[in-house]
């Protein structure tokens, strides 16, 4: 969407009124009361509606695209095989609700004797269709299960940019769903909303592409790594026994210049050893709880070096999947793409999914190295 004039920050860019919204009231007032969560019937409604050669949204229904062969769910093998693990992991639960949500979504159709029913390929373009472009009603709404979301003419025309700040929301007073910006536009320019604070693993997911400069919130995920590491540096009673400490497995990440806490914590509590009774063990991780409390920063040089070198090496192995990715990849011929009819975008996104990946890896190693320096 393009600005045709210069737009004023605090400027509203969009205000689309209540009966161009299909929400919770519109789809009561089809289906009545009914067992379905928002993203399951407005997915199903979508489907009627786009079979509708006469309805009153076709001009809508013939904007929306034709295809999600961008989006990760819709790869080929050949290419969802080199995902990073944590979004192959993603986007087979996103299958799931998908083929989940059609079962739920057709079983209602039969309970209510409706003569239609809809494939799953339909069903499928719909709910990515809702996925890619529903927005979030500000009202809470108790009838909408699921999270009150609507889709909304008009504005879901609305490119993402990370950089974008706005407002939005249902205005009860005006009875419109109104965004408004806070970054300025000058005529010509393309105005952009922000879907949110995602990184390109949960951008390509949730919308098929990705953010192509710098993109902040960019982490790398090394919870498989870490959890396997406590297993390999461990015997089986005291890995088991650390992971119990812990108690929650996750979120250990890092960013350009950033190592998450949980990371760093993790890692410290690994590196405890060389304590040859209970009594000084159970001193150690009083000193490890100590570090999570923020009473001291660090459990001791030793500890840290340990903690380093590990995390060093996590990187290492990185590096090293990303370097194997990215050849696996460039082995994806012309004629593979033809065959298993891959979009040329997803392929381009997964590679550079793979050299951030990398580039993240190899910054953490540099910091580290810097750091090792310091430790006397
Ligand atoms: C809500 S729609 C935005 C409008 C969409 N471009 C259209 O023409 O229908 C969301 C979809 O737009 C595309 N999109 C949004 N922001 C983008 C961006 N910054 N770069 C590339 N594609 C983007 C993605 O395909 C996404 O799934």
């Amino acid at each position: 969407m393009m600005a045709t004039a210069d737009i004023e920050p605090g400027e509203i860019i969009v205000s689309v009124p209540k009966k161009f919204l299909i929400c919770n009231e519109t789809l009561q007032k089809t289906y009545g009361q009914h067992p379905l969560n928002m993203h399951q019937l407005l997915a199903l409604h979508i489907c009627f509606l786009k079979r509708d050669p006469s309805c009153w949204w076709r001009p809508y229904i013939d904007l929306l695209p034709s295809h999600f062969n961008t989006m990760p769910v819709k790869y080929p093998k050949i290419l969802a095989d080199h995902l990073p693990a944590s979004l192959k992991d993603e986007v087979s639960q996103q299958m799931k609700k998908l083929e989940s949500d059609y079962t739920t979504a057709s079983r209602f159709l039969k309970s209510r004797n409706m003569n239609e029913s809809v494939t799953y390929e339909e069903y499928e373009w719909a709910w990515l269709c809702v996925n890619t472009r529903c927005i979030h009603m500000s009202t809470m709404d108790a009838t909408a299960k699921g999270g009150n979301i609507a889709m909304a003419i008009l504005l879901d025309f609305l490119n993402h940019s990370s950089t974008a700040k706005i407002e939005s929301g249902f205005n009860v007073r005006t009875q419109c769903f109104e965004i408004r910006t806070i970054t300025p536009y000058k005529k010509g320019e393309q105005i952009f909303i922000n879907y949110g604070p995602h990184d390109n693993l949960a951008i390509l997911r949730e919308y098929g592409f990705i953010i192509p400069d710098q993109n902040d919130f960019n982490f790398v995920s090394l919870d498989k790594e870490v959890w396997s590491l406590f297993d390999e540096m461990e015997t089986t009673r005291t890995s088991q026994l650390k992971k119990a400490i812990l108690e929650k497995e996750g979120d250990y990440s890092i960013k350009k210049h950033e190592i998450s806490f949980r990371l760093l914590s993790a890692l410290r509590l690994l590196a405890i050893d060389g304590a040859n009774s209970r009594a000084a063990l159970d001193q150690r991780y009083l000193e490890w709880q100590d570090t999570i409390l923020g009473e001291t920063d660090i459990i001791s040089q030793n500890n840290e070096r340990r903690v380093l070198i590990m995390l060093k090496s996590l990187c290492e192995r990185v590096i090293q999947s990303s370097s194997e990715e990215k050849l696996e990849l460039s082995k994806i011929t012309e004629e593979d793409i033809i065959k298993y009819d891959i979009h040329n975008y997803a392929l381009t996104f997964v590679k550079q999914i793979w050299r951030e990946t990398e580039e993240i890896a190899r910054l953490t190693v540099l910091d580290i190295e810097e750091k090792l320096g310091q430790i006397f």
